[in-house]
């Protein structure tokens, strides 16, 4: 059994961006710019939008951290947005998702112009990901197909069972593990006979947000398991997934922390430089 190291992968994959930013730059290009937009107070959030423009400084993007205070309104949140999609300095924004209960997010995040769109969550990044046109693919589905890739996992007509149809992560894997040519179900809360469904999976991806709903006689022996949730139990971070059970069957398995998360800001620096390299 292999433990894939998600923080290890994301630091090869930043030193990678960082180097082709070098690179970029020099060609006489301005730096590639990320405008994060945090509306309101909620700790994780803040930690992860902090995390995010830490990490643009280490790899040489110019980062541009907005906070909006948490009476933020519709209006002043779609004006600072609309403000960043004019800026030629911003290649890439991000609305950090949840904003807080009075806004709908995924209809502010509508308002993000498609080519700055550096998390792939707009309707016109949906629709080019499912024709599989160029475009800006969300963060966290870049980054479970990148663990897949650096450990040689061969998609090419493999089971894949992915649990979860959320937008941001679910729905998203699942085309693009059809794009890489596997036989992809999409399971979900009222899949009937969740288990068995979970059993055939050579590939199994947990993107349901329940703790420990995926148990280890549901995996298959062999099996790849890529570990998307993140679910506080008894005050610890834990997956969607039985480790301990699942670590006697599986071939590799992500663990929480340390698995998947740490990608999904690695992509984000990935895309903003794509970003900028399709508007130049
Ligand atoms: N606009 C967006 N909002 C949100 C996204 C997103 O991709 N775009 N994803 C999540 C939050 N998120 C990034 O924004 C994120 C969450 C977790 C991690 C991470 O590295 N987790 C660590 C553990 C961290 C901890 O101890 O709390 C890990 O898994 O090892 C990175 C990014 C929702 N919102």
């Amino acid at each position: 059994m292999t433990l894939i190291d998600g923080k290890a992968i994301a630091q090869q994959v930043r030193n990678e961006v960082r180097e082709q930013v070098a690179e970029w730059v020099a060609a006489g290009h301005d730096a590639p710019g990320l405008a994060t937009v945090l509306v309101g107070d909620d700790a994780a959030s803040a930690v992860y939008v902090g995390n995010k423009q830490k990490a643009c400084a280490e790899v040489a993007i110019q980062g541009f951290d907005h906070r909006l205070p948490v009476d933020a309104t519709e209006d002043d949140v779609k004006r600072l947005l609309h403000e960043l999609n004019a800026d030629p300095k911003v290649s890439g924004i991000l609305l950090q998702l949840p904003p807080p209960k009075h806004l709908d997010g995924p209809k502010l995040t509508e308002e993000i112009a498609p080519g700055k769109d550096v998390d792939g969550l707009t309707p016109i990044s949906t629709g080019l990901l499912h024709k599989n046109l160029p475009g800006l693919r969300p963060c966290t589905p870049l980054g479970c197909m990148e663990l897949l890739k650096r450990h040689d996992v061969d998609l090419q007509g493999a089971e894949a069972v992915v649990v979860g149809r959320s937008d941001l992560v679910g729905k998203p894997i699942s085309a693009l593990l059809l794009q890489a040519n596997a036989t992809v179900t999409t399971a979900h809360s009222r899949t009937r006979d969740l288990d068995e469904v979970c059993r055939r999976a050579d590939v199994l991806v947990a993107a349901v947000g329940v703790a420990h709903l995926i148990k280890g006689d549901w995996v298959k022996e062999g099996a790849a398991v890529i570990d998307v949730g993140m679910n506080r139990l008894d005050g610890k971070l834990t997956g969607d997934v039985e480790f301990d059970s699942a670590v006697e069957r599986a071939g590799l398995i992500t663990p929480v922390p340390g698995g998947v998360g740490p990608l999904t800001v690695a992509m984000l620096l990935r895309n903003t430089l794509q970003a900028a390299k399709d508007a130049a």
